[in-house]
Order: C-alpha cells, then sequence, then structure tokens
C-alpha cells in the first residue's frame, strides 16, 4: 500500500514539526482549556444574577466579583493561547517552507522541473491502472490536488504560501478550536442535564434532523466550490501563461482574442460563483430557520417548566446559553474536522510536491560523498552512454564515447534536436545515463610513478563537487535579478572582485559593463531583461570562467554574439589552451569548429563522425559535410 504509506509519511513529516512546537502548544492549549472553563462558568453565574434568590445586596456583590474573576481569568487565558498558538504557527510554517523549497533544491530530479517550465507532467495511467482501487482514491485525492499538467513554478511558490499557511494553521489553530468546541459541547451537554434533563432530551430529538440537513448542505456546497477552486486555477495558469508570453502574443496579433478566451473563463467562474453563492445561501438560511425553530421550541418548553414552577428563570436563561453554547460548538467541531481534513489534504499536497510520491529513482541519490582535488584530474569521459527523460520513450543519447581531455578543445556539431545540449548536461552530471557511465580520470603524484584513478563521475562524486569540475554555458543563460557582480559570483560565491574582474575581461563584458549605470553593480532585471541576449551570453560565460572549472562546456556560445563577442570565444578557447582546461564547444559555425582539435558529430543520439576536421571535410558522404556544405573546398 505505496498511496497510504506516502500519506502516512506526510503526516508524519507534519506532526514532527508540531513536536518542535509541543511546549508552546501545550501552554496555548492549558490556555485554551481554562478560556472555556471560564466561558462554561458565565451562564450559571448569569442565572443566578437574574434569580431573585440572589436579590440581597452581599450575594449580589460576590456574584459580580465571581464574574469578573472569571472575565480576567477568561481574558488572560485568551490573550496566552493567541499569542502561544500563532507563534507556534508561525514557527512550524517557516519550518515547513524552510524544508519543502530545501527539498525541491536539492532532492528533486530537474526532469521534475523541467516537466514543471512546460507545463507538462504526466499522469502515468499505466501505474495508476494497476494500483489497488485504494490505493487508486488514495492518488486521485492526491492528482486532483496536484495536478501536475497545471502546476508551473508560480503554482509551487503559491503552494509553499498558501498550503503551508493552511497545514499549519491545522495543527494549531484548528486543533485548538476543536478541543474547545468538544469541550463546549461535553460542558454545555453536562450543565444543561444537570438544569434540566427533559429539555436535554427535547433538543436531543431535534438536533439530528439539523445536523443532518447542515450536513448535505454542507456537503453539496464543498463539492461546488471545490468546482470554482479548479476553474480559479486554471483562470490563474491562462493568466501566468499569455502574461509570460505577451510579446508572442503583441507579435502575433491575438490581443483581442486573448482578452475574449480570459472573459469566456470569467463567464465560467461567475456561473461557479452563483452555484455556490445559492448553494451557501440555501445552507445558511436552513440552518437558521431550523436552529431558531429549534431554539424557540426549547423556550416554549422552558417557559412551561418555569410556570410549573420545575425550573426558574436564571435556569431557562443558563439553559438558553448553554444550548446556544452547544449549538456553536458542535458547530464548530464539525468545522474544525473539516477544516483538519483540508489542512491533512494540504499536507500530503506539499510534501508530494517536496517530495515524489513514489519512492523510486524520482530523488536525487544524495549518497555520492567523492570530493576531487580539481588540479589532479586529467579527463573526464562518457562512457557507451544512454538517455532519455522519464516522459520520453525514445533514447535522446545512444551508446555515446568520448574523452575530453584537458587542454583540449573538442567541437561537437549535429542537426537541430540531435541531442547536444542534452549532451551537455549529462556530461555536466545534471541528468543521470540511463546506460553507460561518465568517468573522472585523475592522476596523484607519487613518490615512484603517477596513479592514475577512475572514478564514477555520477555515482561516486558528490554534486558540489561535479559542479567545481564541470562548468555549462547554456545556451541561453540564465541571469537572476540582480548585480551583474553577483550573477558572475552565482558560480563561486567566494571568488575576489579581481577574479570577477578578470572573467569578465576574459569574457568581453568589460566594455558594456563599464556602460552601464552602476558598472558591475547594474542589475540585470528579471531573466537579464535589462540586458541584450548577446550581453547574457557574454555574462553567462564569465561566470563559467570564475568557477575555475578544469573543464568548460560551451553550448552555442557563439549564437547571439556580435563580431567582438565572437572574438571572445576565441579568446576563452586561448584561455582554456593556456590554463590547461578541457573545452567542449557545441556550435553550428564552421569558424568555431575551426578552433577545436576534434570534431564530433551528432546525429539524433549517437555520435556518427569523429575526428580531425581536416579529415572529416573530405569524407564528402559525410554528416559534416551534407550540414555544412560549405566546408568543402575551405
Ligand atoms: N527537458 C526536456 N524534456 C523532454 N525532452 C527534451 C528536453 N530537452 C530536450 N528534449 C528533447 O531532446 C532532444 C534533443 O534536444 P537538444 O536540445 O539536446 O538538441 P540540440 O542538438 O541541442 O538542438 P539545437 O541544435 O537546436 O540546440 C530534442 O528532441 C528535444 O525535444
Amino acid at each position: 500500500m505505496k498511496g497510504s504509506n506516502d500519506y502516512k509519511k506526510a503526516e508524519e513529516w507534519l506532526w514532527s514539526e508540531v513536536m518542535g512546537q509541543k511546549l508552546t502548544l501545550s501552554v496555548g492549549a492549558i490556555a485554551m482549556m481554562a478560556s472555556s472553563y471560564a466561558n462554561q462558568a458565565v451562564p450559571r453565574l448569569m442565572g443566578r444574577l437574574v434569580d431573585p434568590k440572589t436579590d440581597t445586596k452581599h450575594q449580589s456583590n460576590s456574584l459580580f466579583s465571581n464574574i469578573l474573576a472569571v472575565g480576567l481569568l477568561g481574558g488572560l487565558a485568551s490573550f496566552t493561547r493567541t499569542v502561544m498558538l500563532n507563534s507556534a504557527k508561525e514557527f512550524i510554517a517557516a519550518n515547513l517552507r524552510r524544508e519543502t523549497f530545501a527539498s525541491l533544491m536539492i532532492h528533486r530530479k530537474l526532469d521534475w522541473f523541467q516537466a514543471l517550465q512546460s507545463c507538462n507532467g504526466n499522469s502515468d495511467e499505466t501505474t495508476t491502472s494497476e494500483k489497488s482501487n485504494e490505493d487508486k482514491e488514495l492518488q486521485q485525492n492526491i492528482d486532483s490536488m496536484v495536478n501536475e499538467k497545471e502546476l508551473t513554478p508560480a503554482g509551487v511558490a503559491v503552494f509553499l504560501r498558501d498550503d503551508v499557511e493552511t497545514a499549519s494553521h491545522t495543527v494549531t489553530i484548528t486543533l485548538a478550536n476543536m478541543l474547545r468546541s468538544t469541550s463546549s459541547c461535553v460542558f454545555g451537554t453536562y450543565h444543561m442535564l444537570s438544569l434540566n434533563p427533559e429539555l436535554v432530551c427535547l433538543a436531543i430529538l431535534v438536533a439530528p434532523v439539523v445536523g443532518s440537513i447542515g450536513f448535505l448542505s454542507r456537503k453539496y456546497l464543498k463539492r461546488v466550490q471545490s468546482s470554482q477552486q479548479e476553474a480559479a486555477l486554471s483562470a490563474a495558469a491562462f493568466v501566468e501563461d499569455k502574461l509570460n508570453h505577451i510579446m508572442m502574443v503583441r507579435l502575433s496579433n491575438r490581443e483581442q482574442d486573448e482578452v475574449v478566451n480570459y472573459g469566456q473563463i470569467q463567464d465560467e467562474n461567475v456561473q461557479f460563483g452563483i452555484k455556490s453563492a445559492l448553494a451557501d445561501g440555501l445552507s445558511m438560511g436552513a440552518m437558521f430557520c431550523l436552529s431558531t425553530s429549534a431554539l424557540c421550541g426549547v423556550l416554549f418548553a422552558g417557559g412551561k417548566a418555569v410556570e410549573t414552577k420545575r425550573m426558574t428563570h436564571g435556569d431557562l436563561l443558563s439553559f438558553s446559553t448553554y444550548s446556544f453554547m452547544l449549538a456553536l460548538g458542535s458547530a464548530g467541531l464539525a468545522r474544525a474536522v473539516g477544516e483538519y481534513m483540508r489542512g491533512m489534504r494540504c499536507a500530503r499536497r506539499l510534501y508530494s510536491v517536496a517530495y515524489p510520491l513514489v519512492e523510486n529513482e524520482e530523488v536525487e541519490m544524495t549518497a555520492r560523498c567523492q570530493s576531487i582535488d580539481p588540479q589532479l584530474v586529467k579527463s573526464i569521459s562518457m562512457e557507451e552512454v544512454s538517455f532519455t527523460f522519464q516522459s520520453h520513450d525514445r533514447l535522446l543519447l545512444q551508446d555515446v564515447s568520448m574523452v575530453l581531455q584537458r587542454g583540449m578543445v573538442v567541437a561537437m556539431t549535429g542537426q537541430n534536436g540531435s541531442g547536444k545540449s542534452v549532451l551537455a548536461m549529462v556530461l555536466a552530471g545534471l541528468y543521470s545515463p540511463r546506460n553507460g557511465r561518465i568517468v573522472v580520470e585523475i592522476v596523484s603524484p607519487s613518490e615512484d610513478e603517477p596513479v592514475t584513478t577512475r572514478y564514477d563521475f555520477v555515482n561516486d562524486i558528490d554534486r558540489s563537487h561535479q559542479a567545481s569540475l564541470v562548468q555549462v554555458v547554456p545556451q541561453q543563460p540564465v541571469l537572476f535579478n540582480t548585480s551583474i557582480i553577483e550573477n558572475v559570483r552565482y558560480s563561486c560565491p567566494d571568488a575576489p572582485s579581481n577574479k570577477v574582474s578578470e572573467a569578465l575581461k576574459a569574457a568581453n563584458c568589460d566594455t558594456f559593463v563599464s556602460m552601464l549605470d552602476g558598472g558591475a553593480e547594474f542589475n540585470v532585471g528579471r531573466n537579464g531583461s535589462k540586458l541584450s541576449g548577446g550581453q547574457r551570453q557574454r555574462l553567462g560565460l564569465a561566470r563559467a570562467l570564475v568557477a575555475d572549472a578544469p573543464f568548460l562546456v560551451l553550448d552555442e556560445p557563439a549564437s547571439a554574439l556580435d563580431s567582438e563577442g565572437a572574438t571572445a570565444v576565441n579568446d576563452v578557447v586561448k584561455a582554456c589552451r593556456e590554463q590547461n582546461r578541457g573545452l567542449l564547444i557545441i556550435s553550428h559555425r564552421i569558424n568555431t569548429l575551426e578552433l577545436a582539435d576534434k570534431v564530433i558529430v551528432l546525429k539524433e543520439g549517437r555520435i556518427v563522425q569523429h575526428g580531425m576536421l581536416s579529415d572529416l571535410k573530405n569524407e564528402k558522404e559525410g554528416e559534416l559535410v551534407a550540414l555544412m556544405p560549405e566546408l568543402v573546398g575551405r
């Protein structure tokens, strides 16, 4: 029963956070009970105040002082409970957010994020069909909450905000409310029984009718509200998608169409809203009518009891107040149970986003621990590596073998979609090969002769050390919404300023950076929106250089560069040779291929040609000549 185990784990996760706040929560719970006790005491005292037998001055004064004392105690207890429970809630929420974010940052595989980016999660129907009915139900419950098809990075941020809020509220305030409502019900019933058991029997006869009507109307309301929530989510996803791609919308002249589409979504939302309002109104109206009639009935019967001297006026007042409290308590208990279920669903949803629901290869393995001195590394190689994403059936890399030696420049080319960028990411250790392995060879000095050791890059080496060995400059380098200097330092936070300046210079960034307002302190905007594509690419290059890794992979480094920027690539190639770094350049440009010692040609995930450019261009039937016919005769 994997599903229920996952459920259990999510709850255990939440409860472990609760246990971290047990002292604060216990004080809050005690204060909650004290305030509830004070609440329960008031109606009796009020009843006594009303009755003629308390009409002597001395008794009235003592009653007043008792009520005052109870009021003060209740006030103090309410204050303590509010402070304690709310602070515990804040601590629990902060911890849940921290843990979820850490888990996303460290454990979730890149595949999952890629699916998020493209809003293209898969529901894995075959797996679902193999599950037991119970598992299916559990899974569907979660799927309905975490519809990965709709899940986007912004959606994850919303989970972090809203679900954490609900889950932490549940295990603090809701649980305390449950406690208070239960005590209201128990004490209320006890007091009512001691005042007039016959009246209680009458109330008990009415209660199931009121309760069932309330329950059914709430259930219907919940169903309508959940459709309303789904509609609201789709509307939010629509807005996010269109606003993120506003440029494309305008280029295609589809603004008016999108406004109309959004209007239709809103019309649907209004329909759901009206349905929900009607259901809510019906439920509230019915509850009001029923509870008022029930109260009137009890008061009528109570009036008769007063007439026949079986009860005093004060007793009737106390009884009515307790019955009111009992009604409030039962409604509060029902609400708290609903909130508790919702809170647990949020915890499970959060857990399923942070941690995979099924314990398989979706989790990043953290058992790797080898650290390697980058200075000793001699080469990195792929040995019969095959790879594909979890969502793919077709292999994107097939039996790829290649070596990147230090001081060597290898160029890789191939038609669009042949797998070059994927290969770069696999080589950098961001995606794990399905088959084959990536091997790092180090040569350690020794008294006799140097010792060569081979490490499995993916399974033996820690992620932080992988990054210190291989740096990749992606086709479209990502820039964070911060200064240039912070962006460049991102790959090596401890890099001193002079090293950053050197990297900026080596990547030919110095001229454009000096012209920006604030120079290297210039804030590049979201996704580097305040810079041109070429400037972003050059900063990406500078960032990779700062890390001082022995191997560098440049994915289409010159695609957005002007001639001056392209010179930067020549300079980087030269610098890599001088600094004895291994360089893999992915490119469609002949000029770039000419800089390399060796050229690799990839086709449909396989290496179909490799060797020196001078040899490859003589293979007239080869893939390279087919790709770049202008090579012949150069
Ligand atoms: N995150 C991803 N999820 C699923 N499939 C992907 C993902 N990234 C790439 N692919 C698929 O992998 C294949 C290889 O893509 P890749 O980006 O490596 O091609 P490329 O050779 O670098 O192409 P180009 O020359 O256009 O940059 C493509 O068919 C693409 O659809």
